[in-house]
């Protein structure tokens, strides 16, 4: 990455709080290098400095296994660093909370700089090369510690100490390891990896243009021209991905930042995995918004067409302005989705509909395949011909294969290198291989290959495998073109195995400089070869008996031999049947994860943590009995599903004290071990949050669980029984509102720190003062701050939208947020109604003519993202003239200080994108601390009002 100028960071997310969260079980590589954090009790100020000193070469030599890895962990020796300031610590938590300044990696010393976003797994911040050469965005996975007290070693009768979250370590590491063999221009690349001993650094190229989530809110819909650039690319990059047998499964418009040249990046491959045309996933993840109806139906799936439906959705967003499913009821989203009936906005071309239709189709295997979209008229329109996927040329692979690339492979867990070249010489040897070659070769037109592309047989194998390809014919539906062995392509996803090698070798090149690079400088070569080699632990049933069996999250196995995580899920099945086809043996039991890492002092908490704490003690999650998902796997070792709870941010409803079984049911159910996302209206509507990632358990306990057929009648029942307060038996109550904006990432970490809160009476607070930022709204700022509602009910608390801070700071904090975010406001008792509208065409708007709020505060700016070439220039394609639509006259209260409008156009009669909603300061009783609560006014938009709320929450940094 070349160096940059500083760049304005437009936001900031609270990271205050460490994050947490439960993810699955899953192998891959794991990464290069490890620092050295300060062990328990160490002081920060007297570390030795050669503490952090690199030792090159240690990495490599964790070969051996998983534990090993682990071990090398433990050791001062590693390979990177995290340097920290501020004051000494006396307890790995207090050291993990304090300040990193920078990290220390083979790529070089990194200064830490401001937290630019935050996600589930951790937060990201911006970071510049000591020398001022690079910049780059880190993200920061903590290293989780569980703490199982129930597990009691019998050799010591004392519970195991406590080890880190096995899944997400592998989570972690597959991410890092998939992208850092991916080399595509819209795909955000990593440049670093390094592992201290309680965080994860993964440090990527910095996309500085903001995020397309971001733009859609602010500013609505885009003209289709651009919408096609960036679907393009979208395309582009997925196709990349396809063919690399790799599938992201986690598409949506939160992952998808704008550089700052314009175009797109996808970042987020967490949930990424790899796939077999011929063979089936299983694990069910992804965002509810942009999830496929098969994975709302427990249905197994190839892989890529679960991508081109979220890409659908992404798509539908980008020209429309919202999702094409939406409703602040969960049942009702998930019927919604399950049905697919898309309803298209009259101003939109025939071609995108069609290409729109043709995406969002509920049977996948009527369902376009990527190559048909690739194809069709409307990604093409204004073009030569179909995105470029920037795929490398490859020539079919002959034996004997190259040692130094199939040792580059072992990080994936294929096995050992010597098992890896047997199995890959074997699929390569195979008749079926040899047929798809000569398949390949013979509808291949003879032509030399291009002054920049590597000389293979002659042929020109990429233009083969191009997104033209003949065969990929627009009429093939998923499953044949994915499914059928007549239809495997040699080069493309043919094989997991053939892919990774083909990828390895790429990057081996690259680093060595024989290839032009993408848009990120090469690691050292001795990276790739560390981050590959680094193998992922197995399932012992794999190991002994060749079947590997995962049971999803529940309840810990008493077994002191149990190595592996609490598997959520039981991807390995789904890759373990997806190579199936390479014909290779079971993972070796050598690699097996640790069961001991380095125990942790006790965390130190704030006076109000421990509190929320110590109220939280009944929220733990409930025990459950996991069921197993056994398949055969006598042909190949496992490639691990990665699961994960991904969620930002929800609000819940307040279940009661002493529950009957259908409260405590439905307090399951809204405090579900690692989400507070319900599967009921109430709760459901009450949520916030951008999309939500979620792995299989997640999915499960949301949208599959039979809990989830509980009707709002059922919900309101068990609320009545358990005496709740919350209810529309109290009109004055904001029971509607009610619900606790937090991010779903800390969910399962904060379960432990919900305040359930006794009944109490409603009073007045008796808080007064000014907050500096509130001038604007004078006349009303001791609205705000001087009516705080005491929570007179029963409600859950997260430390999320509660604060230390006075209300008036917070009010002013709100203000401040709101007009940054260019959300108008008017101050009402306790908290602020507000109202956000797409800031589409408001320079057309001459003079407001609808009635506003006399009191409404109008933002004195919005927030301007850099989107290059963003709807400005004139559309060559006719867009439908602006009509005086309801929207439209809605808008016309608003005001834009800049008048700018980088979209365009208007959404149709009476397609509101108006968003209205309430923010409420409210203050926790028996705690001096306050919490905000958001309520939906609007009835419609729920996705918008997620996203906005999210977005808030996350600028106030409460
Ligand atoms: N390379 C980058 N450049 C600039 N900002 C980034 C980059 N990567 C991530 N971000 C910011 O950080 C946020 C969180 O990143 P990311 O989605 O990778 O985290 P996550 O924990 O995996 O999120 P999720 O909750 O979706 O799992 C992004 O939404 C984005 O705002």
């Amino acid at each position: 990455m070349s160096a940059q100028s500083p760049v304005v960071v437009q936001r900031q997310q609270s990271t205050r709080r460490t994050h947490s969260r439960q993810s699955s079980t899953s192998r891959a590589p794991v990464i290069v290098r490890q620092g050295p954090d300060s062990g328990p009790g160490q002081a920060i100020a007297t570390r030795d400095p050669d503490n952090t000193r690199l030792v090159p070469g240690a990495a490599s030599e964790r070969s051996g296994g998983h534990s090993r890895q682990h071990s090398a962990a433990e050791s001062t020796n590693g390979h990177g660093s995290e340097h920290q300031s501020g004051h000494h610590h006396s307890s790995s938590q207090s050291q993990s909370r304090a300040r990193k300044t920078s990290i220390r990696g083979e790529t070089g010393t990194w200064i830490l700089g401001k937290t630019i976003g935050a996600g589930s797994m951790g937060k990201v911040k911006l970071a510049r090369k000591a020398d001022g050469s690079e910049q780059v965005a880190v993200k920061i996975v903590p290293r989780q510690l569980i703490h199982d007290r129930e597990r009691i070693d019998p050799n010591t009768g004392q519970p195991y100490p406590p080890r880190h979250d096995e899944s997400k370590e592998i989570r972690t590491a597959r991410e890092a390891a998939i992208v850092t063999l991916l080399d595509h221009p819209y795909i955000c690349g990593m440049r670093d990896v390094v592992k201290s001993n309680h965080h994860w650094y993964m440090l990527c190229e910095f996309v500085n243009g903001g995020q397309m989530l971001d733009y859609i809110i602010s500013h609505g819909r885009l003209k289709e021209k651009q919408a096609r650039k960036f679907a393009r690319q979208i395309a582009s990059a997925l196709d990349y991905c396809h063919r690399n047998s790799i599938v992201h499964r986690d598409l949506k418009i939160e992952n998808i930042l704008i550089s700052k040249t314009g175009d797109i990046k996808i970042i987020d491959f967490g949930l990424s995995n790899l796939y077999a045309p011929m063979s089936h996933l299983k694990t069910f993840c992804g965002s509810l918004y942009f999830a496929a109806p098969e994975l709302l139906q427990a249905k197994q799936y190839i892989g890529p067409e679960v991508d081109v439906w979220s890409f659908g959705i992404v798509l539908y967003v980008l020209v429309c302005g919202k999702v094409p499913f939406d409703d602040q009821s969960m049942p009702a989203l998930h019927a919604k989705i399950k049905k697919g009936v898309v309803d298209y906005p009259a101003w939109l071309s025939a071609d995108c509909k069609h290409i729109l239709s043709r995406m969002l189709v509920t049977d996948p295997k009527q369902r376009a395949t990527l190559a048909e979209i690739l194809q069709h008229p409307w990604l093409n329109k204004g073009y030569s011909g179909p995105p470029d996927n920037y795929l490398p040329q490859r020539e079919p692979l002959t034996t004997p294969l190259d040692p130094e690339v199939v040792e580059g492979m072992t990080g994936f867990d294929f096995g050992s290198a010597e098992s890896i070249m047997q199995r890959l010489t074997r699929v390569v040897e195979s008749e079926e291989y040899q047929r798809a070659v000569r398949n390949s070769m013979k509808d291949a037109p003879l032509m030399s290959p291009g002054p920049d592309k590597k000389k293979g047989f002659g042929f020109d194998f990429y233009k083969r495998r191009s997104s033209t390809n003949s065969r990929d014919t627009l009429t093939n539906p998923s499953s044949e073109a994915l499914g059928s062995s007549a239809t495997l392509d040699p080069f493309n996803a043919y094989n997991p195995l053939l892919s990774i090698y083909y990828l390895v070798r790429e990057k081996q090149a690259r680093d060595r400089g024989q290839v032009a690079t993408g848009s990120m400088p090469p690691l050292p070569a001795s990276d790739v070869d560390k981050l590959m080699r680094i193998p992922i632990p197995a399932p012992p049933e794999a190991a002994h008996t060749g079947v590997t069996s995962y049971e999803l999250s529940g309840e810990p196995k008493p077994s002191v031999n149990r190595t592996r995580p609490r598997a959520r899920t039981h991807g390995d099945d789904e890759v373990s049947e997806a190579i199936k086809k390479a014909n290779l043996p079971p993972t070796p039991s050598s690699a097996l994860p640790p069961t001991t890492p380095k125990l942790d002092a006790p965390k130190k908490e704030s006076a109000a943590t421990s509190l929320l704490r110590r109220f939280s003690t009944r929220k733990h999650a409930k025990p459950a009995t996991s069921p197993s998902f056994s398949v055969k796997d006598t042909l190949e070792p496992t490639i691990p599903e990665s699961h994960s709870t991904r969620k930002s941010l929800s609000v819940r409803r307040a279940p009661a004290a002493g529950p009957s079984p259908a409260v405590q049911k439905a307090k399951d159910f809204l405090t579900p071990p690692s989400t507070s996302d319900g599967g009921n209206n109430s709760s459901w509507s009450s949520k916030l949050g951008r999309s939500t990632s979620v792995s299989e358990n997640e999915w499960r306990k949301r949208y599959l669980d039979p809990i989830l057929e509980w009707s709002d009648a059922a919900f309101r029942n068990a609320m009545k029984e358990g005496g709740s307060t919350m209810s529309s038996r109290n009109p004055t109550s904001r029971t509607k509102s009610v619900g606790h904006a937090r991010r779903d990432s800390e969910q399962l970490h904060r379960r432990s720190r919900v305040i359930e809160t006794a009944s109490v009476r409603e009073q007045p607070t008796p808080e007064r003062g000014v907050s500096p930022g509130g001038s604007e709204g004078a006349n009303t700022e001791t609205l705000a701050s001087d009516y705080v509602k005491p929570v007179y009910l029963k409600g859950l608390f997260s430390v999320a939208t509660t604060s230390t801070k006075p209300a008036s700071a917070i009010r002013a904090d709100i203000i401040r947020v709101l007009k940054q975010l260019g959300v108008q406001y008017k101050e009402i008792r306790g908290g602020f109604s507000c109202a956000h509208s797409p800031s589409i065409d408001l320079k057309s708007v001459q003079e407001p003519s609808a009635p506003e709020p006399t009191n409404m505060v109008t933002p004195s700016h919005r927030r301007r993202l850099s989107f290059v070439g963003g709807g400005k220039s004139k559309d060559s394609e006719a867009e439908p003239r602006k009509s005086m639509s309801t929207r439209r006259r809605a808008e016309q209260s608003y005001s834009n200080s800049d008048g700018s409008s980088d979209s365009v156009g208007e959404n149709g009669p009476g397609d509101s994108l108006v968003v209205q909603f309430e923010i409420h300061i409210v203050k926790v009783p028996l705690l001096s601390i306050h919490g905000i609560q958001f309520k939906s006014v609007s009835k419609n938009n729920t996705w918008q009002y997620k996203s906005l709320a999210s977005k808030i929450l996350s600028e106030l940094k409460l």
